[in-house]
């Protein structure tokens, strides 16, 4: 080894680099309101990861950009109405779960019409990017957390 002692990544082990799994692309986004909150939310019962707090998104659908199903997504679950050109690429998410991989692009939005609401009775929560770690989220979230509250 030079440089750096067996410590933080490289202790971590080696990941998986072999796409042995579907990979599944999911688009999210951290909405971000006038006072610098971020909306998160709560994965509803009888859904994978069901308790756990998200960023509103969803599986990009074949011959849909990720804003494309962004702006779809953002209008199904929280009535809100965006535009790709006020969608901002921040950080992406790329995590091995059991039976498939993940990968997700994520934005920031500072700009829609209409206030969110829960249209699909999910629990929604505006949170200040350093709280976000006092909210389970999934895995694949959490090397986001830090970042956000740097990026925010
Ligand atoms: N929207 C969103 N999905 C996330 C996040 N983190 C994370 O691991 N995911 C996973 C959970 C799901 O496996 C997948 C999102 O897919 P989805 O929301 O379209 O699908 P779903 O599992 O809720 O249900 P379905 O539409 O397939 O019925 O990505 C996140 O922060 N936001």
């Amino acid at each position: 080894m030079t440089g750096y002692d067996q410590t933080g990544c490289w202790a971590a082990g080696e990941l998986e680099t072999a796409a042995a799994k579907p990979i599944v692309l999911v688009a999210a986004v951290a909405l971000v309101d006038p006072d610098g909150r971020v909306l998160i939310a709560k994965r509803p019962p009888g859904k994978q990861m069901a308790g756990l707090w998200e960023f509103p998104g969803g599986k990009v659908h074949q011959g849909e950009t990720p804003e494309a199903a962004l702006i779809r997504e953002l209008h199904e679950e929280l009535g809100i109405d965006t535009r790709a050109s006020c969608l901002a690429p921040i950080a992406f998410a790329s995590h091995g779960y059991e039976d498939f991989h993940l990968l997700m692009p994520l934005f920031a939005c500072r700009v829609w019409q209409g206030t969110p609401s829960p249209k699909e009775g999910q629990e929604l929560a505006w949170v200040r990017p350093a709280r976000l770690a006092d909210y389970p989220m999934p895995p694949a979230d959490e090397p986001l957390i830090g970042l956000l509250r740097d990026l925010l």
